[in-house]
């Protein structure tokens, strides 16, 4: 794994987002999400690339809701779901991303006695989705001012669920705020909770489980549940964009 001090965000060079996502090392990122349940990659979108999604969450168009989490119990903060068309950038990152995620996710189904059935590409899972009425899309933008946080939360949205999701963060943790930080819990069978803070820079990307994924264990594999959340935003302003693969009903 790439530590922060080797973080590459400063010469990132401007190639199509599914070229990035193609260089990436997947046999690694699968191997920390199979163990961790979280693969961190850095720098996997450009300082502009951040800066323009952050500005669209302004923007009143192209999105279908704008959620004040405070107003649910979710926390404090507010986030928006795109809308279809996604903007080109998102549906990269979705579309792009998926296909690599798509093996281990069918492995973790196996594992867990789940339909090991899902396509190798996003547009037939997302067919799926919308054939079951799961139709609105779920990539979104969050905005954390100071004060606001994010509570442990899983985003289930009906039946079919891919496993693993990913958020990467637009804000500079070195100047834009402090706090914020993505926590990941884990709770395995007759255990306590674990918590886990994942370090992020602006532009990094963080892959992770989105409900349960299998542990191998010394009587075979054993389900882990996860939650995400986000701690307290001290001072400052955090952006963040998630993809979350499939559609909510
Ligand atoms: O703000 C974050 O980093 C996490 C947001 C979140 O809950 C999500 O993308 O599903
Ligand atoms: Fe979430």
């Amino acid at each position: 794994m790439t530590t922060l001090t080797e973080h590459p965000i400063d010469t990132v060079i401007d190639i199509a987002i599914e070229a990035r996502i193609a260089g990436l090392d997947w046999s690694a990122i699968s191997n920390g999400l199979d163990t961790e349940g979280w693969a961190h990659i850095p720098a996997l979108l450009t300082p502009a690339e951040c800066r323009d999604a952050t500005a669209m969450f302004a923007a009143p168009d192209g999105f279908r809701s704008h959620v004040i989490m405070q107003r649910h119990g979710y926390g404090q903060g507010e986030y928006r779901y795109f809308a279809y068309p996604l903007p080109p950038l998102v549906a990269a990152l979705r579309s792009g991303l998926y296909p690599h995620l798509a093996p281990l996710a069918n492995d973790w189904h196996r594992r867990m006695g789940l339909p090991a059935d899902l396509p190798a590409d996003h547009d037939a899972f997302i067919a799926r989705c919308h054939a079951d009425g799961q139709r609105r899309p779920t990539p979104l933008i969050l905005r954390y001012g100071p004060g606001d946080y994010n509570r442990l939360h899983q985003d289930l949205y009906g039946a079919h669920v891919f496993p693993i999701q990913a958020v990467v963060l637009l804000s500079d943790p070195r100047t834009d705020f402090d706090g914020g930080e993505l926590v990941l819990t884990e709770q395995r069978p007759r255990m306590q909770s674990r918590a886990q803070v994942v370090p992020a820079r602006r532009g990094d990307m963080i892959l992770f489980a989105v409900n349960v994924r299998p542990q191998a264990g010394s009587r075979g594999d054993y389900r882990v549940t996860m939650r995400h959340g986000v701690s307290t935003v001290r001072a400052g302003e955090r952006h963040a964009l998630g993809i979350i693969f499939h559609d909510a009903a």
